[in-house]
Parts: C-alpha cells; structure tokens; sequence
C-alpha cells in the first residue's frame, strides 16, 4: 500500500475543507462545513435529501463557488469555481446522472478522460514525435486496460448510449481514472443499481483504493456505506453533523435524529 506510511494520525491531510458556505436565494446550503479527508481511505458523505451534500462536490470541484471558506487539497489551496483547473490539481468526479457521451464508444468515452494529460508533459512530448503515433497508441492501451479494469473489456466499441445502467456508471468511473486522479469524487455511484451491480461496485472502489486512489463517496445505500468507507461526515440542512467510523455515526443520537427526524428529513 504506497499510501499506508501517510495515513498515521498526524499525517497532513489529502483534503481540508474549512468553513466553507454556501446560500441560495436565502437558504444555507452549506453552512460552515469543515472536513479532513486522508490519503487512502474511501470517505462517505452521506445525509438526508437537500443537506447539501452535492452543493459540497460542486464547490471541491469548481463547479460552484463557494460563499466563503475553503478547501486545501495537497497542501495547496484549490482554485475556486474553475473546474478545469481543480481536475489538473487531480480530482476527477463523476455525476448523480451520468454524463456520458451515448454517440460515442466506451473506448472514445474513456480516452475523453485522458486528455488532461495528454496536454502536460511526457503526453506532449511524445505526441510531437514525428512519424510516431505513440501518445495514441499508449492512450488506446491504457483506455482499453481500464475498461478491462472496471468490468468492461467487452465493450470497448458499444456506444456508450446503449450500455445498461451499472455499466454506465462504471464506464463514467473508468473516464474519471484515465485523469489518473489523486481523489475520486463519486455522485451516488449506487444509484439505481441491483444488488449484484451494487456488489460489483463495491469490489471496484476497494480495488481503487488499494491501488493508491483516494475515494470520496456522496452515497445513500447505508449497507454500502457502512460496509465500504473508512470513516464518514454526516450533513443535516447544511452543516457537518459528524465525522467518524460508520460504526460511531450510525450509533450517533444526532444522526439517527437526522434521519429519522422532523418533516424537513422527508424523501
Ligand atoms: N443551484 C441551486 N439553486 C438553488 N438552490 C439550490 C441549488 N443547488 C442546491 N440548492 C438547494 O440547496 C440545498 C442542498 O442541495 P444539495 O443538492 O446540495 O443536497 P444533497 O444533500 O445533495 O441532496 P440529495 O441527496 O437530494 O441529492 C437544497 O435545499 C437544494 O434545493
């Protein structure tokens, strides 16, 4: 595990979210939200419909910005609301609904991931070899190995488009690694699956994560959060309510209150 030295208690660390908030026309979406993510674990952001928990990605990932606070990934603040650059910094996210592109191959899909780093270093290098397609062919073995990677060898030339549900959604996870990103950031990945794709997914991500990749999980399948991630933060209307083991926090009064609770907590 090349992340295990790094994951002692006083290891700086992977992300620090401090403070940070955020209102729409009035109301608090995140209201001074701190959490500590560590290299190597798979982190579950997790609470009830409209805690904020999608408002959280969009901010980390530049997608909206924030109204105050901030997020140091890497020891480096990261850029606010330019998602381009904060996919650079080595975040790669995926969607509560797949955004694909249906016309086209699985294998165009995945080397759509890849072009960050085809416009940095060694990529751009080898692409202006003369005579010498490498940086394509490379592209295309490394496309073809991580579908291989998330379950879908097979279906390199199926257009993204007529690809069942579970395998678009490990097809958007293959896209987001081709950034080779530090942190993997995924929108309810479990999101309308069965419980055999749910399985296969949770396979996958523990794979993710021993081959070094960070996980960063909005999820509302508790068996697969509780089973699955390392430790947890709970939201309730916009602020952290905890931060702990699944274990700790599905024990916690103020958690269970959360969920249980008052009609705001319905849905
Ligand atoms: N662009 C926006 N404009 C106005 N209100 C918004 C916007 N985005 C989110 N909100 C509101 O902010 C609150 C938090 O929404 P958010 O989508 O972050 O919650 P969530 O925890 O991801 O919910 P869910 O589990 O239902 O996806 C909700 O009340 C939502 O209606």
């Amino acid at each position: 595990m090349p992340f295990e030295s790094a994951r002692t208690p006083d290891a700086v660390p992977l992300l620090q979210a401090r403070g940070v908030s955020k209102s729409f026309d009035g109301l608090r979406a995140l209201d001074d939200v701190e959490l500590d993510i560590h290299h190597g674990e798979i982190f579950g952001l997790i609470g009830p419909n409209g805690a904020g928990k999608t408002t959280f990605f969009d901010i980390l990932t530049g997608f909206c910005t924030p109204d105050a606070g901030g997020i140091v990934f890497d020891r480096v603040v990261l850029p606010r609301g330019e998602p381009r650059r904060v996919a650079e910094r080595g975040i790669a996210r995926s969607f509560q609904n797949a955004r694909l592109f249906d016309d086209l191959s699985a294998l165009e899909n995945v080397l759509i991931g890849a072009h960050r780093r085809f416009r940095n270093g060694l990529w751009r290098t080898l692409a202006r070899l003369p005579g010498l397609r490498v940086a394509e062919r490379l592209a295309h073995e490394e496309a073809r190995a991580l579908l291989d990677y998330v379950g879908l060898g097979g279906h390199a030339d199926t257009l993204a488009g007529t690809l069942p549900h579970g395998d678009r959604r490990r097809l958007e996870i293959a896209r987001a690694l081709a950034a080779h990103p530090t942190l993997l950031a995924l929108d309810e990945p479990a999101a309308g699956m069965n419980a055999t794709e749910t399985d296969d997914l949770a396979r996958l991500l523990r794979r993710i994560r021993a081959d070094g990749t960070t996980v960063l999980l909005i999820e509302h399948d508790m068996a697969l959060v509780m089973e699955l991630c390392d430790r947890v933060a709970v939201l309730d209307a916009g602020r952290k309510i905890a931060e702990d083991t699944p274990a700790a926090v599905q024990g916690d009064p103020t958690v269970i209150e959360a969920y249980l609770g008052g009609p705001r907590h319905a849905g």
